[in-house]
């Protein structure tokens, strides 16, 4: 699918926020590990979350689900002996349920994305797994992996933070199932670390005990414990609706988003803090945010760890802020679905937005009259990149065309869709 972007005065309108990607591949993997039947009221339904729904069925959970709640009678400790998982572009799914795959004698992790998950690394996640007894066989630390758990133990276990956080959240739900205790040591430095206060916070709703330091760097976790059933309700998407604030925030607008959490634990939260920043019209209030934007943003700095996947969403908003903003400690963008940092980049200097790179840093110099557009954009298979130069297509001259839009759905098939009931021009063209 081709969306054709294009310039874009006015937004107005409401929506609700879509569900968190997050917590839903966490509450299904939680219900699946307890021994009984639990709920999950308002799941997300995008195709990462629907790979984590089918692995887990190939893996023996039993879902059935309506229109507002999905119920799961999950397989404890003991999954189905299936020979091979297919995760999709899910690197998330993929870590977490290469702990899951421990439990088991044999599971192969097919390559179905070599051009996109195909290329992400695993090596930090694959140590961490050799030194619990787990054989893996992969090619480069990358996908097709091979698990073979039989033979899986708690006790000490190191594990790599600098690439991704996915791999101590694999082990984190894992060990405890394992009848010995394990301390979990993080090596170097924990990347994306707000993201484990999900990963504890969904670990501790499902009964299970988890002792963590406060710099979140040690684990001390008990074994022989077991997942319980329970009933679960998952609240709004902040790094999906990231994306809808920053079109807001560029445009002549009055634009609410409810269903988001003030107090949440996802850090991409800090969205509305940055465009805050940018000095955006922007409240708060009892789950809405609502932007009331085209005053003009700002340039700022930011520390894009804190916020992880609402960084691309905040880098197109600061194309249009006065002055140069700098985004930093963002090198892990760069193992993400494309390199966020380099491919992103590339697209937007195509776009006609004045930005440049360091290893781990995104600077944007803003260009607060628009840029040019009139290109056609290559989405790298990235819904966040998708998504970013959507927001900067309704403020490009000549607008951008999107090849490839529909990767969009991997974390929000109705991204097009709010965006044109708010009244953004955007046409879809089946290709
Ligand atoms: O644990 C999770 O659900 C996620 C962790 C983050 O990844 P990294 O820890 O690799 O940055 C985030 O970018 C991803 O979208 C989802
Ligand atoms: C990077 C993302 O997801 P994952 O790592 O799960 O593929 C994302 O949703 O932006």
């Amino acid at each position: 699918m081709k969306a054709i972007v294009s310039n874009t005065d006015r937004l107005q309108g409401e929506i609700h926020a879509l569900s968190s990607k997050n917590y839903t591949t966490r509450y299904l993997l939680v219900s699946a590990l307890a021994d009984g039947v639990s709920t999950i009221h308002y799941p997300a339904h995008s195709e990462d979350s629907d790979a984590m729904r089918r692995c887990l069925i190939d893996l023996g959970a039993e879902l059935h689900e309506d229109a507002e709640k999905m119920t799961i009678r999950g397989f404890g400790r003991h999954p189905k002996a299936i020979k091979e998982l297919n995760v999709g572009n899910a690197g998330a799914v993929l870590r977490f349920l290469m702990g899951t795959a421990a439990l088991l004698p044999e599971v192969t992790f097919v390559n179905t994305y070599p051009d996109s998950l195909g290329k992400r690394p695993h090596q930090d996640l694959i140590d961490a797994l050799e030194q619990m007894g787990v054989s893996v066989e992969h090619q480069n630390g990358r996908l097709p992996i091979i698990i073979r758990g039989s033979k899986a133990h708690g006790g000490l276990i190191e594990v790599s933070g600098q690439v991704s956080s996915q791999f101590l959240s694999s082990l984190l739900f894992l060990t405890p199932l394992l009848p010995e205790d394990s301390e979990i040591r993080v090596l170097h430095d924990l990347k994306s670390k707000v993201v484990i206060g999900q990963t504890l916070e969904v670990l501790e709703e499902a009964g299970i005990i988890i002792h963590a330091s406060e710099d979140l760097m040690h684990y001390h976790v008990p074994g022989g414990q077991q997942y319980q059933a329970k009933s679960y309700t998952v609240q709004g998407d902040y790094p999906g609706s990231a994306a809808i604030l920053a079109a807001a925030a560029v445009t002549n607008s009055d634009v609410r988003v409810t269903h988001l959490m003030e107090k949440s634990k996802q850090g991409e939260r800090a969205c509305v803090d940055v465009l805050q920043a940018m000095g955006v019209d922007l409240t708060h209030q009892d789950g809405i945010v609502h932007v009331r934007g085209g005053k003009g943003l700002v340039a700022g700095e930011f520390d894009g760890d804190e916020f992880t996947d609402a960084v691309l969403a905040m880098v197109a908003a600061a194309v249009f802020a006065k002055g140069t903003s700098r985004f930093y400690n963002v090198e892990n963008l760069r193992y993400k679905e494309c390199d966020r940092i380099t491919d992103y980049l590339n697209e937007l200097r195509k776009a006609g937005a004045h930005v440049e790179e360091r290893q781990s840093e995104i600077i944007v110099h803003g260009r607060p009259e628009g840029v040019e557009g009139g290109v056609e954009i290559n989405a790298h298979y990235d819904h966040r990149v998708i998504m970013a130069l959507t927001v900067v297509g309704l403020r490009s001259a000549q607008g951008l065309t999107i090849k490839d839009a529909h990767h969009v759905a991997k974390s929000y098939p109705q991204y097009f869709d709010h965006l044109k009931a708010l009244g953004a021009k955007i046409e879809l063209i089946e290709e």
